[in-house]
């Protein structure tokens, strides 16, 4: 089975908005991600727009040829922009002001009614739901409970790991999740953290349909070029899917 690459623009952005300037723009990255070969566009418009604004997701939602997957918190202001946007695919993630990045999977077991809510309102936009979420049997069944087709596995805790044999725990966890996810009749996906040399092991768990990458990506580019840093890490995941 393929495996498909989304590829998150969002540090384009961030050093757009170092100097306030209109450069570099994450409208140019997304075409050339595109052309690149990426099955999606990722951008995750934060409650700061510390990177992706407003004006991102307006024209993207007007120009992509792929499909866009909007990351966002489940806040009113945010459930309202999907409903204004219609982004292919929504998937919610958990934030915090003060994060470096996202720290974790969204904790959907321990807010079910609220999150069946947001979900439910998504669905009826027309919106694809995704949630981000740790690689664990409650949160898998949380989001069957609130009726989402699509999970994201979190995989940052695999990314940060110090050593190989905590690489590898954390790999079993993940592809475990997978299964059981599947099973469960999930589409799952997969992101946070990965670059090009700890991607190979996740796209190749077969339960995995698509993975969101966009950190390294970006920093890749900054000595590639961004299409054929789209290419490389496209072109690695294949590989690893057939071997
Ligand atoms: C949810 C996730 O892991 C990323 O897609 C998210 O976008 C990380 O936030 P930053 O892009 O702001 O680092
Ligand atoms: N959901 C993960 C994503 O979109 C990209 O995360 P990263 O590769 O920037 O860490």
């Amino acid at each position: 089975m393929s495996i498909y690459l989304g590829v998150n623009i969002d540090h384009i952005a961030t050093l757009r908005q170092a100097r306030g300037t209109r450069y570099p723009d994450p409208i140019q990255a997304a075409i050339e991600a595109e052309q690149a070969g990426a099955d999606s566009i990722t951008l995750h418009l934060r409650e700061d727009r510390r990177h992706i604004q407003e004006r991102d997701v307006a024209m993207l939602s007007d120009i992509l040829q792929t499909k866009m997957n909007l990351e966002m918190a489940v806040t009113e202001e945010m459930l309202a922009m999907a409903e204004k946007y219609r982004p292919a695919d929504c998937c919610l993630v958990p934030e915090k002001r003060e994060e470096l990045t996202t720290e974790g999977g969204l904790d959907v077991a321990g807010q079910l009614s609220r999150m069946q809510q947001a979900c439910q309102r998504l669905a009826e936009a027309n919106v694809r739901v995704s949630l981000f979420i740790d690689p664990d049997l409650a949160q898998i069944d949380a989001a069957v409970a609130c009726g989402v087709p699509v999970v994201e596995l979190h995989t940052g805790r695999y990314a940060d790991a110090e050593t190989d044999a905590e690489a590898e725990h954390e790999l079993a966890i993940i592809a475990q999740a997978a299964k059981q996810a599947h099973e469960r009749g999930l589409q799952v996906n997969a992101g946070h953290g990965l670059h090009y040399h700890n991607t190979q092991k996740i796209a190749a768990i077969p339960e995995l349909v698509e993975l969101n990458i966009g950190h390294a990506i970006v920093a890749r580019s900054v000595f590639t070029g961004f299409q054929a840093a789209v290419r490389e890490m496209k072109q690695l995941m294949q590989d690893a899917r057939r071997r």
